[in-house]
């Protein structure tokens, strides 16, 4: 059985379609991220999935279930932490947490338990308005999880975060995905992507434009290899030749030699003994992304 399945799931604001006939199939146990530019419909599709909104048409099911009418079969199964956070207010990250537990039935100490895990162990006694953007952050991402939940849906969750929580967090979502629990994230943070997520779904203007694994996106754009050498290398990788490298085509630009043909450029490039200080570049997931959606600012 599969985690999520959403068969042309639609949602439109007015003469807006935010979410535009999105069929999407999540295995149990995968990690997914979905990627895109601001207002591309990743919180709304999640929305829907998560059964918080209607969708305008089309339909979605996690774990078998329909989510819409709202099922309160699949809450216990599902955590979800939104994009705005919203605590009960004035109770201390504890009492906040305790509550959260209470409402699944779940012990107290293993609410404790979830505050070390996100690192708030010390801010336990501080009221939820005055814990700084990340901790707040993670604090809701505890009290999305703190029922142990198979299918877990964070918006964003390290948008505020320092890069210790930030890393911190992947260890986190890294552990509850290897124990088997499904996840599914929204981020601009491609370097997130590329390292937690089996699959990457890249959206814009309401549809998915492509969802694969981050290595086959960067295959399939074909991009050439840029081999960056020291300054002044460059002149003398021409004057001594490198287009001995018989066939490989090799552009220039600046001190960046650029080719699809890096194994021979570089084995040349020791022949001639010039590789001290060369790095190498392949296309990157944020290649992709661009390729896809364009460089332009959305509203
Ligand atoms: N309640 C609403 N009423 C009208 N329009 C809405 C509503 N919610 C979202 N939208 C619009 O739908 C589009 C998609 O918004 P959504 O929040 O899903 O984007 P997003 O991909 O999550 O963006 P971001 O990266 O900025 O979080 C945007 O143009 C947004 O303005």
């Amino acid at each position: 059985m599969g985690a999520i399945e959403t068969v042309d799931l639609t949602m439109t604001y007015g003469p807006l379609t935010a979410v535009d006939g999105v069929s999407m199939q999540v295995a149990e146990g995968e990690f997914v991220g979905v990627l895109g530019p601001n207002g591309a419909g990743k919180t709304t599709l999640l929305e829907m999935v998560e059964g918080l909104r209607r969708p305008t048409s089309g339909s979605a099911t996690v774990l078998g279930e329909p989510v819409w009418p709202r099922n309160a079969a699949l809450l216990p199964r599902i955590g979800v932490q939104l994009q705005a956070s919203s605590f009960f207010e004035r109770l201390t990250a504890r009492e906040q947490i305790h509550t959260f537990a209470a409402l699944y039935s779940r012990p107290a100490r293993e609410a404790d338990d979830w505050l070390e895990r996100v690192g708030l162990a010390e801010k336990a006694g501080t009221r939820v308005e005055d814990l700084s953007g990340g901790q707040a952050q993670r604090l809701s991402i505890a009290c999305a999880l703190v029922h142990d939940p198979e299918v877990l849906f964070l918006d964003e969750p390290t948008a505020s975060l320092d890069p210790q929580a930030r890393r911190n967090l992947w260890d986190l979502l890294s552990g509850l995905n290897e124990s088997g629990r499904t996840v599914v994230l929204t981020t601009h943070h491609m370097d997130e992507a590329e390292t937690l997520c089996d699959r990457v779904a890249i959206m814009d203007h309401g549809r998915i434009l492509e969802m694969d694994s981050p290595a086959a996106l960067v295959r399939g754009l074909d991009a050439p290899t840029r081999i960056t050498v020291a300054p002044g290398l460059v002149d003398r990788a021409a004057g001594r030749s490198i287009d001995g490298v018989e066939d490989a085509e090799v552009g220039v630009e600046g001190t960046v030699l650029v080719t699809r043909e890096p194994a021979r450029v570089v084995s040349r490039l020791a022949e001639l003994d010039l590789l001290d200080g060369v790095q190498l570049h392949t296309g990157t997931l944020e290649d992709v992304f661009l390729t896809l959606t364009g460089r332009e600012y959305r509203a």
